[in-house]
């Protein structure tokens, strides 16, 4: 089989990032950018593709009504803005691509598309966009906004990629003259207005910024849902998702590459990427027994279990009867999300059932266990049954556990041939579609 990718999502994004724990490591200090710095330089001695930078705009506090569990968790929040973390990771290495979090909910268009093309310039051509919607109405309500409904969020989102991509066209690299000769620099002639009128935006254009050496970022996206998928599928390079048994991968898969063929994309530049995490032991038994623990553990904390599903579905799970059998639920927020959290439990099951039947072994979407020699195996059996285009390592900047990855994990999976052992490439967007 061909090659594979491998991606980091940074999910706890510009946070305390695991401090408190034994993951946090020694040295470090929270909200300085060493940490992450020291991360993305182990990830890109593994030839990791990317690493994708967490955003979201606000302080939860839909469980329990309170933000008190968040904040003394110091999960979802404090967060930094990871925007002006870009640099700094830049600065660490020369091949990886960088993927910052923004959204269209609060962006404007202009302002977003000169920034990506800055950090285009900044990073050398390793810019990626991981595009969101914000799905919470406490975001919303940060800007003073009332939160638009689920697929009238993707709508606008839809638009607003348009508004960017004749905005980046707006100023092509090929307007610069740079000629000391005659004195002159750039070409007015090639560098156009856009007078975009939409439902949403509108912009006159031009960028002010004249292209860096991707022209535009990588687009990635999580959709979930149908109008999500539809998304995803028309406008991401990367699509990136969360599944936790093969044969919803294989169907996710399955989905959105028909989707994009139906409207006339090539399948070899839309690349689909799930989450992933693994538990290495010396032996398999080992192991397995971790796993087990970590399971039991998962399946216990309730409250952790219901702050997490209640932020990404804005619904407040402390007010469920722990013993009642499940009122129906809808949510405004993450769709995708709420479907998966019932879906391991039957119909009529109690809260108490439902978060007692995770087999969670708390990493996100599909685990591998085994050795690393086991695990390279099985990845490498499951990408051959799903179709591609690699795992997506969804966890903090934890350095133990990046080093871990990269030096045990890696070097097996590049003896089976199966990742890349270096990068061929200049830019990012020429790395990630080289196979
Ligand atoms: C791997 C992955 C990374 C994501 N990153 C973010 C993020 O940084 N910020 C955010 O607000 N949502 C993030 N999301 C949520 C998605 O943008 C999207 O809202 C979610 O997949 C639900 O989509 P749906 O409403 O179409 O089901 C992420 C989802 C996945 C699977």
């Amino acid at each position: 089989m061909s090659q594979f990718h491998l991606g980091w999502f940074n999910g706890a994004g510009f946070s305390l990032n695991g401090w408190g724990t034994p993951s946090f490591g020694t040295g470090y200090k929270p909200w300085e950018p060493d940490m992450f710095q020291d991360g993305i330089r182990i990830l890109e001695r593994g030839g990791f593709d990317f690493m994708i930078l967490e955003d979201s705009s606000m302080v939860p506090e839909t469980f329990g009504g309170s933000p008190e569990f968040y904040l003394n968790h110091g999960i979802m929040a404090p967060k930094l803005d990871p925007v002006p973390l870009v640099p700094y990771l830049a600065m660490a290495t020369k091949h990886i691509g960088i993927v910052p979090t923004l959204t269209t909910g609060f962006y404007q268009p202009w302002m977003l598309a000169r920034l990506m093309t800055t950090l285009d310039h900044l990073t050398k051509g390793r810019i990626g966009w991981n595009i969101v919607t914000a799905t919470t109405q406490l975001a919303w309500s940060n800007y003073g906004l009332t939160q638009p409904e689920h697929d009238e969020r993707y709508n606008l989102a839809d638009e607003f990629v348009e508004v960017t991509k004749q905005l980046w066209n707006s100023f092509p690299a090929s307007a610069a003259v740079l000629d000391p000769e005659t004195g002159i620099a750039y070409s007015a002639a090639d560098v156009k207005p856009i007078d975009f009128e939409g439902k949403y935006f509108s912009s006159r254009g031009p960028l002010n910024a004249p292209a860096g050496p991707q022209g535009s970022p990588v687009l990635f996206q999580a959709g979930g849902s149908p109008a999500g998928r539809r998304f995803a599928a028309k406008n991401a390079e990367v699509i990136i998702a969360s599944c936790t048994s093969v044969e919803d991968m294989k169907a996710y898969y399955t989905d959105v590459k028909s989707h994009a063929v139906s409207i006339g994309r090539d399948p070899e530049t839309v690349k689909v990427m799930f989450t992933t995490g693994v538990i290495i032991g010396d032996t398999d038994a080992e192991a397995a027994a971790h796993a087990d623990r970590r399971r039991e553990a998962f399946k216990k904390n309730y409250s952790m279990q219901m702050a997490g599903i209640s932020n990404i579905t804005g619904i407040d799970f402390s007010k469920l009867d722990l013993d009642a059998p499940m009122p129906e639920l809808t949510t405004n927020g993450s769709q995708s999300s709420l479907k998966e959290f019932l879906s391991t439990a039957a119909p009529g099951a109690t809260l108490r059932e439902v978060l007692e039947s995770k087999s969670n072994v708390g990493v996100m979407g599909f685990p591998f266990i085994g050795t690393a020699d086991s695990i390279a195996g099985q990845m490498q059996d499951v990408m051959a049954e799903v179709g591609g285009d690699g795992f997506l390592f969804g966890a903090s900047i934890a350095p133990e556990y990046m080093t871990a990855v990269v030096d045990r994990v890696v070097p097996a999976l590049r003896k089976r041939g199966l990742v890349r052992t270096g990068y061929e490439h200049a830019t990012f967007r020429e790395n990630v579609m080289e196979f």
